[in-house]
């Protein structure tokens, strides 16, 4: 009983959800479906009146000709009207398919990052994403064949009622009886497709792994086709013999409720030939109840059928509907807006993502404008989560950071964003030009060529120039588009650190921006990068001392503890971590040396 409270109110918010996506378009929709339903009952009742102004012969041939006239006219009528319909479903198809994918892309966007992080949020996110194509429409389609087979039962049923009052029973009792079965089958389906949702997003993960670019080849290196194929067909082979089996089940049910049907309406038509044999019924009448008798049996079961594919996609309406009422990452609410940042405090600030280990404990620094400061640390032990705080990209931490001296979470999200311009580990390579590239930095400034030329300049981007100073900016990279031109990772890397340098930022931060690089780059790179840090804050992440030692403050992480903040040289006698980094670093420069000499 719960579930079907909790199907009924889905229902109800799916039609309001429709209704606002649809606006006027829903009710012309709605119009044409009672009329598509009326329009059987009514062509049957013209086609009577026909057959016994023939029988009856009382009738001129002009009165005939015209009772013809008006059954032809609204055959035809109606089929302009299904026409007429038929380009407003498809309206209404793609206004729903469109707005609901839009509606989930949006809400994706607004949510925060410890829920893109949450698995459960996330696989929500692919499912919504991949059954956005049919899954509304197939609920609207549902509720539209309920009310068209509706409208054709009753008014057939009220046909027949009105000859033989006792048919009700038989009208009545059967369709609920199957009813009543048809979603006892959909609930055990409900279940079943319920409790496997995880085995499904496991086939998607696998299906999606060899279908993409990225998987490619370490899957063909490591000959991981097969397994993955056979992994693929094992949770597919389960899904269809659970699908099977309801179906099965639904072909049983089916399989007795129309005979019984069958048997029944046998009887009904059998009393109406008869009936006329013996002259107490007119032609006209026993044909109106021979149609009307079809029409009850078939749209006894299309009622049933997408009674049956409502409750089926209400699934994912349900899904839908959770995931559109996720909280959303207030931006706005903060109530201080700021222009520039001129300081970063931490006081004892520790942050853990799963809520229980801890992957920063207790940090307090703090950074002035103009500083250069490197923060340097192992694997693992929490740089880049420093870097995604000082981001305000998580809000669940304890203690306080302070920006300008103001508690962060006090400060309007928007305008504290667009103060900074960071370059994370794991950047974006757009598949889109050079030039947006680069202006996706900062979109309200998308024209300025020149500033676009310099920033290329000032990151290293050796290629795609046409001259000294200007690239060639309107080259598509990457290979997912026409005449796109595939850089190599470090190239990557270097367009991205220019997309960090075209924003107006007053903060600068880089994790490891020198991953991909080759000594020299690395070396330009830096340069760059320490010439352009005079009135900023700027922060960069890196593993090598080296790099490091540039910086005027360093901040030595292990653990997710500062282990020691200073220069170098403060370093290097205070920081036993720092000090087994350096050595780390002279061994590798050794070896380096050793293998050029
Ligand atoms: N999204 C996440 N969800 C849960 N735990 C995470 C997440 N990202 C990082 N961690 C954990 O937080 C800790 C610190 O990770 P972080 O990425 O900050 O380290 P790092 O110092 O930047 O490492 P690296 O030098 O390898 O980039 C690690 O133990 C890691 O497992």
């Amino acid at each position: 009983m719960e579930r079907v409270n909790k199907n009924l109110k889905l229902i109800s918010k799916t039609i309001k959800l429709i209704f606002n996506i649809t606006g006027r378009n829903f009710y012309w929709v709605m119009l044409l479906t009672l009329f598509t339903g009326l329009s059987p009952v009514i062509s049957v009742l013209l086609f009577q009146q026909l057959l016994n102004a023939i029988e009856l012969k009382q009738s001129t041939l002009n009165q005939l000709s015209i009772l013809l006239f008006i059954y032809l006219g609204f055959s035809l009528f109606s089929s302009w009207l299904s026409s007429i319909s038929s380009y407003f479903n498809s309206k209404l198809r793609l206004l729903l398919e469109y707005k609901i994918n839009y509606l989930i892309i949006e809400k994706s966007s607004l949510l925060s990052m410890k829920d893109f992080e949450n698995s459960e949020v996330y696989n929500k996110l692919t499912r919504l994403e991949n059954e956005v194509g049919y899954k509304p429409f197939q609920t609207f389609q549902a509720l539209l064949g309920i009310i068209s087979a509706a409208v054709t039962f009753i008014s057939s049923a009220i046909i027949l009622i009105l000859w033989k009052p006792a048919l009700i029973i038989i009208l009545i009792i059967l369709p609920f009886l199957s009813l009543y079965y048809y979603l006892k089958i959909a609930q055990e389906d409900f279940k079943i497709h319920f409790e496997r949702s995880n085995s499904e997003r496991q086939a998607w993960y696998i299906s999606y792994l060899l279908t993409h670019d990225f998987s490619f080849k370490e899957i063909k290196m490591y000959g991981l086709k097969n397994y993955f194929l056979k992994r693929f067909w094992a949770l597919k082979s389960r899904f269809r013999n659970q699908d099977n089996s309801i179906n099965k089940k639904k072909m049983i049910y089916g399989f007795i409720f129309n005979t019984i049907q069958d048997i029944c309406m046998g009887v009904v038509v059998f009393i109406a030939v008869i009936s006329a044999f013996t002259g107490k019924l007119l032609i006209g009448n026993v044909a109106t109840y021979i149609k009307s008798i079809g029409m009850i049996q078939s749209n006894g079961q299309a009622m049933v059928n997408n009674i049956y594919m409502l409750y089926e996609s209400n699934l994912y309406m349900e899904l839908l509907d959770e995931f559109l009422s996720l909280e959303t990452e207030k931006v706005n609410s903060g109530e201080v807006t700021i222009g520039a940042i001129n300081s970063i405090e931490f006081k004892n600030v520790s942050f853990s993502y799963s809520g229980t280990d801890e992957s920063l404990k207790n940090i307090s620094f703090s950074i002035k404008k103009g500083e250069l400061v490197a923060i340097i640390g192992v694997n693992g032990s929490g740089k880049s989560t420093l870097l995604k705080l000082i981001c305000g990209l998580y809000t669940h931490y304890k203690g306080l950071i302070l920006i300008n001296g103001i508690d962060l979470q006090m400060i309007n999200k928007e305008s504290y964003r667009k103060c900074i311009a960071v370059l994370f580990q794991d950047y974006l390579k757009y598949e889109f030009t050079l030039g947006d590239n680069v202006t996706l930095g900062d979109v309200d400034n998308i024209n300025d060529t020149q500033k676009i030329n310099k920033t290329l300049q000032l990151a290293n981007v050796d290629f795609l120039k046409n001259s000294e100073e200007s690239y060639r900016l309107d080259n598509q990279l990457g290979n997912w588009f026409d005449e796109g031109t595939q850089l190599s990772g470090g190239q990557w890397q270097k367009v991205a650190i220019a997309r960090t340098y075209y924003r107006d930022a007053s903060v600068f931060l880089l994790d490891e921006p020198s991953s991909a690089l080759d000594a020299i780059s690395e070396k330009r790179v830096f340069d760059s990068f320490f010439k352009l840090a005079n009135d900023q804050i700027s922060m960069f992440i890196t593993h090598k001392v080296a790099v490091a030692k540039n910086a005027e403050k360093i901040i030595v992480i292990n653990f997710g503890e500062i282990e020691g903040v200073g220069t170098h040289s403060e370093l290097m006698s205070s920081s036993e971590v720092y000090r087994g980094l350096y050595q780390k670093d002279q061994i590798d420069s050794n070896v380096e040396l050793v293998k050029n000499s």
